[in-house]
């Protein structure tokens, strides 16, 4: 999208929060384009919901600024109330009105003024439709199933049409045919109405494609605000790449300045490189099992030997367990079954290969 020339809705400076004597968001600072849909990625217990609710006005920060539209919303003792934010937030302890059916749910939030304005209702039809509750108008949250209380919830918040839509997994609990059809579905609506989203998942590919920008969190920061495409083309440090799913970690010594040469067990792995890696410096290689291809007996280029340990059934084909030469275990798909035992080479692309200074002293 071309975010670029939009204004700014939300600009997050240094936040930060404990409980008691737990830090859970340190440094947190962003600037967010209007209509922007922001992905929320990390492990369970990074501070994904905490940085939902400080947005929201549900928890105080005790360090830092917001700013929405140029105004103030919170810094220090001074936090704006969640119901004048013009902000909707569906939590993952979201909470239907049990004595009210689906409608009267989804409506309920319609009379909310968001500051002195009372929305019309007009997206009411549609959204019923989009989240598949039509049919079920007149029930009561008691006679629904988890999945159709969430999208309820969920319904309620979209119909009042927020400047901020704050979801926190908001399609944990549906199946996953309809979580890819609603995904879709409010992808379109989200940018149709120009609504500003932070969407939190636990799935990397489901930020990719709702996200305009991906936000990895690693213990209370943030580790790489990107685009999906360059946050898939590039993890910036080795634990956005492994929080993006990027599995197979093998370590070796660089070769040459800039790591595009690596020593593995095996053999020389040729990588992407990265700046300040150094010819001797100890490092760690990531890459993902769909980059690397079985080539039985036949020696490629960037191939490595392996010993397979077992092979799993994933339909299109299978996700292959191996060990490598200094004992990593590594994965990779194939399209034919391996027995546990076969030697042969696996061959990898050197374009998605990922190279990170280690950790640690060696
Ligand atoms: N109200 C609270 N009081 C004390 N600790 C809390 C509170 N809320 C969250 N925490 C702690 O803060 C940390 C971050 O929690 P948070 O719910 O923000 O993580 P998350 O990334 O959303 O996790 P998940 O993906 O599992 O939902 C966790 O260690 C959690 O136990």
């Amino acid at each position: 999208m071309d975010a670029e020339r939009k204004e700014m809705i939300l600009k997050i400076e240094d936040i930060s929060k404990k409980f008691g004597k737990t830090t859970v968001l340190r440094g947190i600072s962003m600037e967010v384009k209007k209509g922007e849909i922001m992905g929320v990625v990390g492990a369970s217990g990074c501070g994904k919901s905490t940085l939902l609710g400080v947005i929201a006005g549900m928890l105080a920060p005790d360090g830092g600024k917001i700013m929405m539209n140029g105004k103030v919303i919170s810094e220090e003792c001074n936090v704006l109330a969640p119901e004048k934010r013009h902000m909707n937030m569906v939590s993952q302890n979201f909470e239907t009105c049990s004595h009210k059916t689906v409608y009267e749910n989804i409506v309920s939030g319609l009379k909310k003024s968001w500051f002195g304005k009372t929305e019309d209702g007009e997206l009411v039809p549609e959204v019923i439709k989009l989240l598949h509750l039509t049919g079920l108008e007149k029930k009561y949250p008691s006679e629904l199933s988890a999945g159709q209380r969430q999208r309820t919830v969920l319904a309620a918040a979209l119909v009042t049409k927020p400047e901020i839509l704050l979801l926190d997994e908001p399609l944990c609990s549906l199946d996953i045919g309809l979580r890819v059809e609603m995904r879709t579905q409010m992808a379109m609506l989200f940018r149709r109405l120009g609504i500003t989203v932070f969407y939190v998942t636990q799935d990397p590919a489901e930020a990719f494609f709702m996200a305009d920008r991906v936000v990895i969190m690693n213990k209370g920061r943030i580790e790489q605000i990107d685009t999906p495409q360059n946050c898939f083309m590039n993890p910036k440090t080795e634990m956005a790449a492994a929080l993006l799913g990027i599995g197979n970690r093998v370590p070796g010594y660089a070769r040459v300045d800039g790591g595009e040469m690596i020593d593995i067990g095996g053999g020389v792995c040729r990588t992407l490189g990265r700046d300040g890696i150094h010819e001797n410096d100890r490092v760690t290689v990531r890459f993902r099992a769909e980059n690397a291809v079985w080539t039985g007996a036949v020696r490629r280029e960037n191939s490595f030997p392996v010993a397979v340990e077992g092979s799993f059934f994933e339909g299109d084909h299978y996700r292959v367990m191996a060990k490598m030469g200094m004992g990593e275990t590594v994965s990779f798909l194939s399209r034919e079954y391996l027995e546990k035992g076969t030697e042969g080479y696996i061959s990898v692309d050197g374009g998605r290969v990922y190279v990170y200074r280690a950790r640690t002293a060696a």
